[in-house]
C-alpha cells in the first residue's frame, strides 16, 4: 500500500535530508568549519573539504564522531576537549560547537523546509496505521521537526541529545534504530528504516530491521544498496501508488 513489506508496522524516519532539505545546510556549516580549521592548520594551499568528505565521514553521524571521523581520515588527531568548550578551542566538541553556530545561522536564516514528498508520505503512513518515530543524530532534532511543522506526526523521537544522554553508539551502529523501534514498542524486523545517509542505512542493516529504503539526494543510489537500503528511491513519495 505504501511500498513496504506487510510484515512492516511501523515507520523510523531519518530527519535531515529524509523528511526535511536541511542536511544540505549541514553539510555547507561543515564545510565552512573544516575549510576554515585546514586553512589555519595548512596555510593557503590547504586540501578543502568535499562533498565525498561529508558523505563519507560526516553524513548521518553524531556531531563529535563526525569531526573526529573526518580528521581522523586526514590523519588528525585532537584531544577530546568538552562539550561546554568556546567554538575557539582547538579540540573535537570545539570544532563541533563552530560547526553548530554556523549551522544555526543559516536555519535561522533560510528557515526549514519538508519535502513535499516525504510530508505526503508521513500522511499516508499515518492513514495506514503505522507507528511512526523520527531517529536522527542530530542534537537539534527537535527544534527542526517544530519548524518543518512534523511534530505532529511523530510518536517518538530519538536524537543528539538522547544519543549523548542514554550513550549509545552513533550510526552506523544501530543503537538509536533499535531505541526507536523499542520506543514504539516494535520489534526491528517489524520496523522500516528511511535514511539517505550511508551510515545511516549501514545502521539498518546492521540493526535487522525489517526493510531499509535509502533516500538518494546526493546521487549515490548505488552505495546506499550496497551500504545496505533494499531499496533506493529518489523522493519517498515514489512509494507511495497512485491512489495515495
Ligand atoms: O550537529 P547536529 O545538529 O547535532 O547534527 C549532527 C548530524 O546530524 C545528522 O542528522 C546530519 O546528517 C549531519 O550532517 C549532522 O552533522
Amino acid at each position: 500500500m505504501i511500498g513496504l513489506p506487510e510484515a512492516v508496522s511501523a515507520c523510523l524516519f531519518d530527519l535531515d535530508g529524509v523528511l526535511t532539505g536541511t542536511a544540505a545546510l549541514h553539510r555547507e556549516a561543515w564545510k565552512k568549519t573544516f575549510d576554515a580549521f585546514l586553512r589555519e592548520r595548512d596555510g593557503a594551499d590547504f586540501r578543502p573539504f568535499t562533498d565525498e568528505d561529508y558523505l563519507q565521514h560526516v553524513d548521518g553521524r553524531p556531531r563529535a564522531d563526525g569531526v573526529r571521523e573526518f580528521l581522523s581520515s586526514r590523519g588528525i588527531e585532537l584531544p577530546e576537549g568538552d562539550p561546554s568548550d568556546p567554538p575557539s578551542a582547538g579540540t573535537v566538541n570545539g570544532v563541533g560547537n563552530r560547526k553548530n553556530e554556523l549551522v544555526l545561522d543559516i536555519i535561522a536564516q533560510r528557515g526549514v523546509d519538508p519535502y513535499p514528498g516525504s510530508r505526503r508520505y508521513l500522511e499516508a503512513a499515518c492513514r495506514a496505521g503505522l507507528k511512526i518515530a523520527v531517529v536522527t543524530s542530530s542534537a537539534n532534532g527537535r527544534a527542526v521537526l517544530e519548524a518543518a511543522d512534523l511534530t505532529g506526526f511523530v510518536e517518538a523521537r530519538i536524537d543528539g541529545i538522547v544519543i549523548k544522554e542514554r550513550k549509545l553508539r552513533g550510526k552506523p551502529a544501530p543503537d538509536s534504530f533499535l531505541a526507536g523501534a523499542e520506543a514504539l514498542g516494535v520489534k526491528p524486523e517489524h520496523a522500516a528504516v528511511f535514511e539517505d545517509a550511508l551510515s545511516g542505512v549501514e545502521a539498518g542493516r546492521a540493526g535487522k530491521f525489517g526493510f531499509v529504503v535509502g533516500v538518494n539526494r546526493a546521487d549515490q543510489a548505488g552505495e546506499l544498496r550496497e551500504h545496505g537500503a533494499d531499496v533506493v528511491v529518489d523522493d519517498l513519495a515514489d512509494l507511495l501508488g497512485d491512489h495515495e
